[in-house]
């Protein structure tokens, strides 16, 4: 299978508006959504020390019992434990492969309904969430500079800070096969409006609008993968495309334990925008409808165009 090719852009030469960065910017947006973003010399490198220090916790987290991680509150679909197997995966009668602990910036922020791992390591995690939060909303603005948009239409205007959001932080883990782990994820689009990725190990694919492939993403160290998702998609009248994304384990078999740090940028929960057929909707509204959408089967899910953002459509591709 293809390797998919990407931008790489250097945040440090974004921060200092560098004309071809921010072409470069526009172009991957408007073309793939979808970009590497090198993050290694940008303040030496912080926010990767960061991610690495709560991966670490993450990672110890993951081995305890299940019964003690199933008794983690669940506030919304932005904050709680998702266990592994609970949704449909990537072929017709697999089930997803990963655990997931979702972290909502309200309460991580808030210190509302926070499982212990969180409460006893809280400068750990906000120190995390507060530089991708920082990047992604950076992104956001150089977004409207070269895209030429302006006034109240800014893109980072989206996430007012007094706003409650489903800005979310996820950790997950795919256990390898031996573990009833199968490493796959369903084919989607995020929800939001920019995702800041990071994953250890292969397995994330996209769809290529360009070769109508799925392709595999290589792992950079150092980088991080940033995703338009479907809300900045809409928002842009669909000059931004989300991109379409599933994991499935190279050669078929998780053999490793395989680990992936997520952050969710997403718009404040009352933002107004038009949604796949041109229906006014909200932020919140779309959100939920899109994690209902997970838990269906997968004809229905490739039938019905949310858990896709419209791209498996547009894109004429069957997601199982
Ligand atoms: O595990 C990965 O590489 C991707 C995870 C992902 O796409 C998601 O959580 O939305
Ligand atoms: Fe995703």
């Amino acid at each position: 299978m293809k390797e998919a090719q990407f931008y790489t852009l250097n945040f440090s030469s974004l921060l200092s508006k560098e004309e071809k960065e921010l072409a470069s910017l526009l172009s991957a947006c408007e073309n793939d959504g979808f970009f590497y973003l090198d993050l290694r010399d940008w303040e030496s490198g912080k926010i990767l020390q960061q991610l690495d220090v709560t991966e670490q916790i993450m990672k110890h987290w993951f081995t305890l019992p299940l019964d003690y991680k199933m008794k983690t509150e669940t506030a919304t679909h932005a904050h709680g434990y998702k266990p592994l197997g609970i949704h449909p995966g990537v072929k017709e009668r697999s089930s997803d492969g990963f655990e997931a602990l979702r972290i909502g910036r309200v309460n991580l922020m808030n210190q509302t309904h926070l499982p212990e791992v969180l409460s006893t390591n809280l400068d750990e995690f906000q120190q995390y969430m507060n530089s991708a939060h920082y990047v992604l909303l950076r992104l956001m603005e150089h977004l409207s500079i070269a895209g030429e948009v302006k006034g109240e239409k800014r893109y980072e205007l989206l996430h007012p800070p007094e706003q409650a959001s489903k800005t979310s932080l996820l950790y997950l883990h795919y256990p390898p096969d031996g573990e009833s782990g199968n490493g796959e994820h369903n084919a989607h689009t995020d929800a939001g409006t920019l995702t800041l990725l990071f994953v250890d190990s292969p397995g994330l694919q996209i769809f290529s609008p360009k070769t109508n492939e799925w392709e595999y993403v290589a792992v950079k160290p150092g980088h991080a993968i940033v995703n338009v998702a479907d809300t900045l998609r809409f928002v842009s009248k669909k000059r931004f495309r989300s991109i379409l994304h599933r994991v499935v384990p190279p050669n078929g078999k998780q053999v490793a334990h395989r680990y992936a740090t997520a952050y969710f940028l997403r718009a404040g929960d009352d933002t107004v925008f038009e949604g796949l057929n041109g229906e006014k909707m909200t932020a919140q509204e779309w959100f939920v409808n899109k994690y209902d959408s997970f838990k269906k089967t997968l004809p229905e899910q490739d039938s019905n165009p949310v858990a896709t953002g419209g791209m498996a459509k547009d894109l004429g591709v069957r997601i199982y």
